[in-house]
């Protein structure tokens, strides 16, 4: 046990902090969770229907993934506000009213530099940082030998809820593999709404999203990215393009790029993408219109979509 002696300041500190974390208890309210069965997700449950799931998808030639769910951790001192960020965001964690919804991320960032110290001194009495991602990892490495062993097919991966590696990046692996079917093994070892809960809603949020659309393999996503004079292209040398058309070839090797923000009477890149939006239109195809580079997130798309459908 450490003991930490305090000046009278730091003890008005920690009672001004006290009663903030108090008020905030006070609004935080009890909430039923409501679950949807999802038919591209099996929760395993028990050790015996894993197997049996695994025995199954390996008929059916579906490619099975086991996904390790569980908190995270900082791995450094570095990361511990921003994780406790994380963790007092999710609303399976701090549970306001919806009425108050528009302050869960403000309050996360006040409960975290609040919280940030002390955690720090807990974190660095276990050496410096969480052991959470090593030992998931090394359980997910033992599940996949001990899977290979009863030749078992299935990819292992790890996703955290509130530090790396994200869940939200084990998804992104999990589709680049072309998963088939996903087994969630929630590591927690008991059921909480702001453990397993919160961890199922997350990949309700993901699922849901794709099952908006009736028939998702025929979606036709549209890529749009900001254009250049063609002489950069091919008088200049300009890499831009190419990186583009790249870029959109990794990211859904189907698509072809459209290109927007043309300005001025020289051309540019083309196709346009207004006039292949309004193409598109007439036909009724676009089911979602996508920036190429998402960093650059620019209005002109907004703009050009809104001068088209206005059009329309
Ligand atoms: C496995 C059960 C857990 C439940 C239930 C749970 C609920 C819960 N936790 C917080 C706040 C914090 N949790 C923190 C760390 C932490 N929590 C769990 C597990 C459960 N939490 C683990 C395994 C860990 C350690 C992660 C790691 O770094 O390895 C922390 C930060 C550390 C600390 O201060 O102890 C906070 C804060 C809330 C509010 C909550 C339910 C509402
Ligand atoms: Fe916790």
């Amino acid at each position: 046990m450490v003991a930490v002696s305090l000046s009278g300041r730091s003890k008005l500190w920690v009672l001004i902090k006290r009663f903030i974390l108090r008020l905030i208890g006070g609004l935080i309210q009890k909430r039923n969770l409501n679950f949807q069965a999802n038919s591209t997700m099996g929760i395993c449950t028990s050790s015996e229907k894993f197997v049996q799931e695994c025995r199954y998808t390996h008929a059916a030639t579906e490619k099975l993934g086991v996904l390790l769910v569980n908190i995270g951790g900082p791995e450094n001192l570095n990361g511990v506000q921003p994780f406790l960020c994380n963790l007092f965001a999710d609303p399976d964690v701090i549970r306001l009213p919806k009425l108050f919804k528009f302050l869960q991320r403000p309050l996360a960032k006040l409960i975290s530099i609040l919280l940030a110290l002390k955690t720090k001194q807990r974190y660095a009495a276990i050496g410096g940082g969480s052991p959470l991602r090593r030992i998931t990892d090394e359980q997910a490495d033992a599940l996949r030998t001990a899977l290979e062993a009863k030749n078992l097919h299935a990819n292992v991966y790890v996703g955290m809820r509130y530090w790396y590696p994200f869940m939200e990046e084990a998804i992104q692996q999990i589709k680049r593999d072309r998963i088939t079917k996903l087994v969630l093994l929630p590591l927690f070892p008991q059921f909480s709404i702001s453990t397993t809960g919160s961890s199922i809603r997350v990949l309700q949020r993901i699922f849901m999203l794709l099952s908006k659309f009736e028939k998702p393999e025929e979606v036709l996503i549209f890529f749009s990215a900001h254009g250049v004079p063609v002489s950069y292209d091919q008088n200049a040398g300009d890499p831009y393009k190419d990186q583009i058309e790249e870029c959109i070839y990794l990211i859904m090797r189907e698509l072809k790029a459209r290109y927007q923000s043309r300005l001025g009477p020289v051309q540019w890149l083309k196709p346009y993408t207004n006039e292949v939006l309004v193409e598109l239109g007439r036909k009724d195809l676009a089911d979602a219109v996508v920036e190429a580079l998402p960093s650059a997130k620019s209005l002109s798309i907004l703009r050009e979509t809104a001068k088209e459908s206005d059009c329309r």
